[in-house]
């Protein structure tokens, strides 16, 4: 089973992915991580303007070498939508996706085109949203827990501003698939999220469903 999850800047869509993962039994791929450490790999060699340097850091990522954790800052998430703008980059990372999500078992990825570029024929889509206070409120406590010095305003700026971005770019847009089910979890927590995905799930794989 191919559980394809998409949805703006702290919708939730990463815990719910890995919470479905777990359930089921089925590995999970944060592809937002891919994009993070193709900007991180740019920035430390010098800045992101260099485009040809940027799709030859997404050519060489290595997957086994990713340090989540040293990717989670505000500016390593705005860093990552810059160049997750450039077509070359996106087709880069192409083909590690389609390999993760061609496992035997299946998988779980969670980003921005899943379900309309990586994984179109997944078995159930969701598309997470919530609104714009909601994500900065839930992206602020949690940059704030991990110490950063960051305002409220400053997170809502910056989640404006990165949907903005990430919805109007030519290459694999921000967009809800056709066939995708939505889910707001602006007033639900996380077990209540959970518990509506996986309902979702469920009908979706159910015989006939
Ligand atoms: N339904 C929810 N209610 C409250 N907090 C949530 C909910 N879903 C996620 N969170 C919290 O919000 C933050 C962003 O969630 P995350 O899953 O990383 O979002 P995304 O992957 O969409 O960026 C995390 O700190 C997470 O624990
Ligand atoms: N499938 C994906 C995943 C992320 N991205 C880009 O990578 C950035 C960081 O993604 P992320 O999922 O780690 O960010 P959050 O939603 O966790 O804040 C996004 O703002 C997108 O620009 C993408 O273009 N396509």
């Amino acid at each position: 089973m191919i559980v394809a999850i998409d949805g703006p800047a702290a919708s939730g869509k990463g815990t719910l992915a890995r919470r479905i993962a777990t359930h089921y039994g089925l590995p999970h791929l944060d592809t937002g991580l891919l994009y993070r450490a193709v900007a991180a790999r740019c920035l430390a060699l010098g800045g992101l303007d260099d485009v040809g340097a940027s799709e030859a850091a997404a050519r060489t990522l290595d997957l086994s070498t990713i340090d989540a954790e040293a990717l989670r800052s505000a500016a390593m998430g705005e860093a990552a939508s810059v160049v997750a703008a450039r077509p070359g980059v996106r087709a880069a990372l192409l083909d590690l996706q389609h390999r993760f999500a061609a496992q035997e078992r299946g998988a779980v990825l969670d980003g921005r085109d899943i379900g309309t570029v990586i994984c179109p024929r997944a078995d159930v889509k969701l598309f997470v949203t919530a609104s714009p206070e909601v994500r900065a409120q839930r992206r602020f406590r949690e940059l704030g827990a991990r110490g950063a010095a960051v305002t409220f305003d400053d997170v809502l700026a910056d989640i404006r501003k990165r949907d903005e971005r990430d919805s109007q770019r030519s290459a694999a847009p921000l967009v809800m698939a056709d066939d995708a089910v939505a889910l707001d979890t602006s007033n639900l927590g996380i077990e209540e999220a959970f518990a509506a995905a996986l309902a979702i799930v469920m009908a979706r794989t159910a015989p006939g469903g």
